[in-house]
């Protein structure tokens, strides 16, 4: 508690502080007191202590998220040392809405509440409010089946519908079905034996003692959004109830334009630059589809803003998307600085639960990025889709948190009227293997038979389950194989990553393949302005390997960590460093933002691989000995050279051409193995290496060689 004003003379400099805390707490609790949900808390309360399911629907901004575990904690849901659980999509949600009920509670974050996401545990033994994302959470349900320290899970932003939610969902019903039987059994058990115990008591007369009975309750869930259609959530939980929160907090104004923009990066610019220009104060967040475009927009922006005159320059952009570490997603959540006006460019990353501090305005170009999966091809790709109704929802709701607010969708109402109402389920769009190896890790024997919300096609799980017979992460009767499916079930990457770990021990060469899987897990390593083209193809030459682009990549990553190693050996300081290393990237046209990020999945990864007990050895010189390692790794993304100069992709027999931006694009090699698929007007492969093709039957006999 800090100290009270003193009485009498001049205000000291703690009671100046000790006054503005007091101020301060005022302010949040009135904010949290105005909220919509804050009306209808004793209901909420009322709602879940009746039902052991509950949907809550509410309007974005209206207090579900920061509230309602508040509540429940405040109701007496946390006795026993049990947890509230509340799941988000994305870690960035995760953690900044924790950091913001840290502070209405006025706790310190990770005591009382606290997040857990992949890589960074913000929680201790104390913390009661837990915010997580729903990938962690299937993770704990491996080591802890029945979720015994909850005693409830929220599932936050379900309409997202992303593949960690869908089998959560799946999964959070058996473990309630679970629970609820071992609570009932244990009840009889308790009763029986108060029945014993006070027949003993009758004829002995001694004390009776309350015995232990239920000590696993039943585990209540929660389903939770603004855009959902509870009808279809409260089905597939049998018949749940709903709870609609009424009212918004603030009003936002939704803007169309009169015609379809024909280049939506253009029309983004324009209204940047229209709002900064004709709107009042406020910070503008605008959506973008991922890495490169919000790239080029933030070099546009600043390169136009150096033209304004000086009274009106004073913007900061700021980039957010998925690949970027964690400290630099923070910087959209901090203040601009006095007399600057922030412009966020972010993927859909910022679409849900966050409160971004000074937005008033949204630019919406209402496309997204989306994976796509052709299960006949057994192909994944990413392709560009208009959003749907409920993502254009939860972007305008980016406005309005902290007063009425404004969202120019950039494109005209009809449009929005066409739109699907909500995203197909990733579920139904992407590989599956992924999943079927973690139900297979949670004991899930039977995967076409799984509860899911929405079954994916029986061809894509029929498909998944060979890639992992192929893999040998699971046996010829589909069971998890031991060692190498559990392993590959502890790596937190793509089970295609995940064995080329495992193989690149065997072939001695796994320090090269971790540097490679950490390389190809970020965005766009190389960075090549229109304006400098030829100076960043030159600067990629002294990278380049003639193998392919794999080696490349472990190149670039050795010679960052040599700048990186003679700072050190020259006692620079840690930020010094990173300056020298950022100078060096600029130098090299190599993407620092990326760079960083391989970095940290590096020492994360390795981390895992080392308490696996695998062996961090390197080829050295012997390429040939890593090539190889590629072949009997990523075998299934094989291509042949055709006599027209184009590639066949051997597993799906799709027509590839190599992408301009590879160090093998114009060579003619026979065969190749590629680790991206794009789409664009034509079908690309990406990141490649050149291979023998007569390798692919000595290294992956299980597939190629009978053919
Ligand atoms: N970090 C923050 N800083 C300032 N205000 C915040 C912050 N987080 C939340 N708030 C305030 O609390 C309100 C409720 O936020 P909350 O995330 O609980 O809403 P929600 O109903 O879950 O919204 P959504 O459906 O968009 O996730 C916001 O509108 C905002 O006014």
């Amino acid at each position: 508690m800090p100290a009270m004003p003193n009485s009498g003379g001049k205000p000291s400099q703690s009671d100046h502080r000790a006054n503005h805390f007091i101020a301060w707490r005022q302010l949040i609790l009135q904010q949290r007191k105005s909220l919509p949900i804050a009306s209808v808390e004793k209901r909420l309360v009322e709602e879940v202590k009746k039902n052991d399911t509950l949907i809550v629907v509410g309007e974005t901004g209206s207090g579900k998220t920061t509230q309602l575990p508040q509540y429940l904690n405040i109701a007496g849901f946390c006795q026993d040392n049990k947890i509230i659980g509340i799941t988000q999509p994305r870690r960035v949600a995760a953690v900044t809405v924790a950091k913001r009920v840290a502070e209405e509670c006025n706790v310190e974050l990770g005591q009382k509440v606290g997040y857990s996401i992949r890589f960074d545990d913000m929680t201790t033994a104390a913390t009661r409010i837990k915010y997580m994302t729903d990938g962690l959470l299937v993770r704990e349900a491996l080591l802890d089946p029945h979720l015994s320290k909850y005693s409830i899970i929220i599932v936050d932003e379900a309409h997202e519908r992303t593949v960690h939610t869908d089998v959560l969902l799946g999964l959070l019903k058996n473990v309630q079905c679970a629970r609820s039987k071992i609570s009932e059994i244990n009840r009889q058990i308790g009763k029986t034996n108060d029945e014993k115990n006070f027949k003993q008591d009758q004829s002995q007369g001694f004390v009776l003692k309350p015995c232990q009975t239920s000590k696993l309750a039943p585990l209540k869930l929660i389903i939770m959004s603004a855009s959902l259609d509870a009808r279809c959530f409260s089905e597939y939980f049998g018949g749940a109830k709903a709870v609609h929160v009424q009212g918004r907090q603030y009003p936002v104004d939704i803007l169309y334009t009169y015609q379809p923009e024909p280049d939506y990066l253009d029309a983004t610019l324009i209204a940047i630059f229209q709002i900064h220009l004709e709107e009042g104060p406020g910070d503008i967040l605008a959506f973008l589809t991922g890495q490169e475009e919000i790239e080029s927009v933030e070099r546009l922006v600043q390169e136009r803003i150096q033209q304004l005159p000086q009274e009106n320059n004073k913007v900061t952009t700021i980039p957010i998307y998925s690949s970027l570490p964690s400290d630099q997603q923070m910087n959209a959540f901090k203040p601009a600085p006095s007399g600057f006006r922030k412009v966020i460019l972010a993927t859909n990353i910022a679409e849900t639960s966050v409160t971004i501090p000074g937005i008033k305005y949204v630019i919406d170009p209402g496309l997204v990025k989306a994976r796509s999966y052709n299960p006949v091809t057994g192909m994944e790709s990413l392709i560009i889709i208009p959003t749907s109704k409920a993502q254009a929802l939860q972007r305008s709701g980016r406005a309005g948190r902290e007063g009425p607010g404004k969202c120019f969708r950039l494109y005209p109402e009809s449009e929005f009227v066409k739109m699907v109402d909500s995203t197909v389920p990733e579920i139904k769009r992407c590989n599956l293997s992924n999943v079927v190896l973690q139900l297979k890790a949670l004991g899930v024997d039977d995967i076409i038979g799984f509860d899911f919300m929405e079954k994916p096609s029986r061809m894509a799980i029929v498909k998944s389950l060979e890639q992992l017979l192929l893999l040998g992460a699971l046996t010829d009767d589909y069971k998890l194989s031991n060692p190498v499916g559990v392993q590959m079930a502890r790596l937190p990457l793509d089970p295609m990553y995940s064995k080329a770990l495992i193989v690149a021990n065997e072939f001695k060469c796994l320090e090269e393949m971790l540097i490679v899987v950490s390389m190809l897990s970020v965005e766009s390593i190389f960075y090549c302005p229109r304006e400098k083209l030829e100076e960043a193809r030159a600067a990629r030459k002294n990278f380049s390997s003639s193998e392919g682009d794999h080696i490349t990549l472990v190149n670039v990553y050795r010679a960052a960590a040599d700048c990186i190693e003679k700072g050190k050996n020259s006692n620079m300081k840690e930020k010094t460093m990173e300056k020298t290393l950022n100078k060096w990237c600029r130098e090299n046209f190599i993407n620092y933002r990326s760079l960083r990020h391989a970095r940290d999945i590096h020492s994360q990864i390795q981390g895992h691989v080392q308490q696996m007990g695998l062996n961090i050895l390197s080829c050295g010189e012997d390429i040939l000995q890593f090539r190889r390692c590629l072949t009997a790794s990523f075998f299934l993304n094989a291509a042949i050279r055709q006599p027209d100069g184009s590639y066949r992709a051997m597993a799906s027999g799709q027509n590839v051409q190599i992408h301009p931006s590879s160090v093998l694009f114009r060579t003619k090699t026979d065969c190749i193995i590629f680790n991206e698929l794009i789409r664009t007007n034509q079908t690309y492969v990406r990141n490649l290496t050149r291979v023998d093709p007569l390798w692919l039957a000595e290294l992956a006999p299980q597939y190629y060689a009978e053919g």
